[in-house]
């Protein structure tokens, strides 16, 4: 007999497959429209994207009539190198690059996805996380939709699709009304780019300019790859369309004060880049200034935990006037580390991936500057590397607050028990983490960073509930997951969910 596949239950505490533990990143998301040859466009602002996504990518380019896809497990460089627009042809393309937070990771939750409406094709794809997908999931399959996936970010074709408006605009505005979280969305139908932004602005998206043409982008540094010049942000709530008029912009569900997702200064974004006006690379400087000014120690030198830490570790050099050192040295051709997708893999990533450098570590009392200490898998070996290479003192310094709290809107963090800073106090993480003195960035020395004033504890300026439990919005699919609603959904019964 066929054994039964197992049904996959969704708990969005733990959204991603069963052996998965690790903290992963975003997705990225690019669009242009106009140029000939627009998918090896989309191709090169995707290779700027990669490190918001390194699990799978696509493109799906339109010549006006019929859209051509191709979705990829892995790299943009692996995947979409040569002259791509020969494969992908038209002068409109959305492209993605993927780390799941809903749904695994196998090809047929890749992006972009497309559907065949009564109004015409259209190529969605999205960076972001939605709250209400499995309430919205349960309501679609009841009403009778076959899901081809089970990655959230396709309920929004379903929503598109089962709209009762008459215009495509009209039907994805509808859609967006009904779904919930973060997202940055761009679309392509045969003859629109569509770009549209959570009603918080927590995932970035920005507007360029090609030429004559028109751009969508996670990044600027996305518009830099392609040199393209930056525009403007689109806004939080704001939808945007780009045409053969140009570009047009609507606010359907009114305005309300922004509140982008600090993290993306912490670690996400590229330091090149510049994210809601302010530029990444300054940020995280001004963080390790502050940083030094909250928990300066005495020691001989500043060494970075590379990539994401070296700004930090240089405004800590600098405000405290230690010699910056390249104690550790990084492997170029390894990823980011949140993105293995076994905990047995991504240690032995973390031991691939830093070197400790004894000329410039042995004898010396080191400030070791991370931007962020999550699970503590890092810091652990790193710590212990930097030991047996000699240091005398080891004291660590998070350029941020500690992480207490997962999110939800795009950021596939792990649960609470097993975030270091939700189990242990301070001197349980030191202590944990065999360092001699452990400091951390206080939220508001971070809000300081960002130069947008003193948190206002009312409405604050940021997303930052992983720092402080306070969720922008209100949080239906987890809600349910704890019982709160029945019946209980299920994922899918497929083995492979
Ligand atoms: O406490 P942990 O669970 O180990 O996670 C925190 C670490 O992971 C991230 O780096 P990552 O290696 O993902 O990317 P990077 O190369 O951009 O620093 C982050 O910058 C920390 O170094
Ligand atoms: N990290 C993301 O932005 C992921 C997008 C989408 N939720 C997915 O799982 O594919
Ligand atoms: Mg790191």
């Amino acid at each position: 007999m066929t054994p039964m596949p197992e049904a996959v239950m969704y708990n969005p505490a733990d959204h991603r497959e069963a052996d998965d533990e690790t903290m992963r990143l975003e997705c990225g998301v690019f669009g242009v429209y106009g140029p000939d040859g627009a998918a090896a466009v989309a191709a090169l602002g995707l290779h700027a994207l990669q490190h918001r996504g390194q699990e799978a990518c696509g493109i799906a380019a339109t010549d006006g009539q019929r859209f051509h896809t191709e979705r990829h497990m892995g790299l943009v460089g692996e995947n979409f190198s040569g002259d791509v627009s020969e494969r992908l042809p038209g002068n409109a393309a959305i492209g993605h690059t993927r780390y799941s937070t809903a749904g695994g990771s196998f090809l047929r939750n890749v992006q972009p996805m497309f559907a065949d409406l009564d109004t015409g094709g259209i190529a969605l794809a999205h960076n972001g996380n939605l709250t209400n997908f499995m309430a919205l999931r349960t309501e679609l399959i009841a009403d009778g939709a076959i899901m081809q996936s089970t990655s959230d970010s396709e309920i929004i074709l379903h929503l598109i699709a089962r709209s009762r408006r008459r215009r495509i605009m009209e039907r994805f505005i509808d859609a967006l009304s009904r779904i919930e979280g973060g997202y940055a969305l761009v679309a392509l139908t045969n003859k629109k780019l569509i770009g549209a932004r959570d009603p918080l602005g927590i995932r970035p998206l920005v507007l360029g300019r090609l030429g004559e043409h028109y751009v969508l982008a996670s990044e600027t540094c996305a518009l830099d790859m392609i040199g393209a010049e930056f525009v403007r942000d689109i806004e939080n709530g704001e939808v945007v369309v780009i045409d053969e008029t140009g570009v047009t912009s609507q606010r359907p569900f009114g305005r309300q004060p922004a509140r982008p997702c600090l993290f993306e200064y912490v670690y996400f974004s590229r330091p090149d880049s510049i994210v809601n006006g302010t530029s990444v690379y300054e940020v995280r400087k001004r963080m390790g200034r502050i940083l030094a000014r909250e928990t300066g120690v005495e020691a001989d030198i500043v060494v970075p935990v590379p990539d994401s830490g070296v700004p930090a570790a240089l405004g800590f050099a600098q405000e405290s006037g230690l010699p910056f050192e390249m104690g550790i040295i990084r492997s170029h051709y390894l990823g980011r580390t949140f993105i293995q997708p076994t905990q047995g893999v991504r240690e032995l990533g973390v031991r691939m991936k830093h070197s400790p450098n004894k000329a410039a570590l042995a004898g010396r009392r080191v400030v070791l500057i991370d931007d962020s200490i999550v699970r503590g898998t890092t810091s652990v070996k790193l710590v212990r590397a930097v030991r047996a290479a000699g240091a005398a003192e080891v004291h660590l310094r998070s350029a941020s607050p500690p992480i207490k709290f997962p999110d939800f809107y795009g950021i596939d963090m792990p649960d609470r028990d097993k975030l270091l800073a939700a189990q242990k106090s301070l001197e349980e993480m030191r202590q944990y983490l065999e360092v001699d003195t452990l400091g951390f960035l206080s939220i508001d020395g971070l809000y300081e960073a960002m130069e947008a004033g003193a948190r206002n504890a009312e409405h604050p300026q940021f997303t930052d509930h992983y720092f402080t439990g306070e969720y922008p919005t209100r949080l239906l699919d987890r809600e349910i997951a704890e019982g709160r609603h029945d019946p209980q959904p299920q994922l899918s019964l497929l083995a492979s969910a």
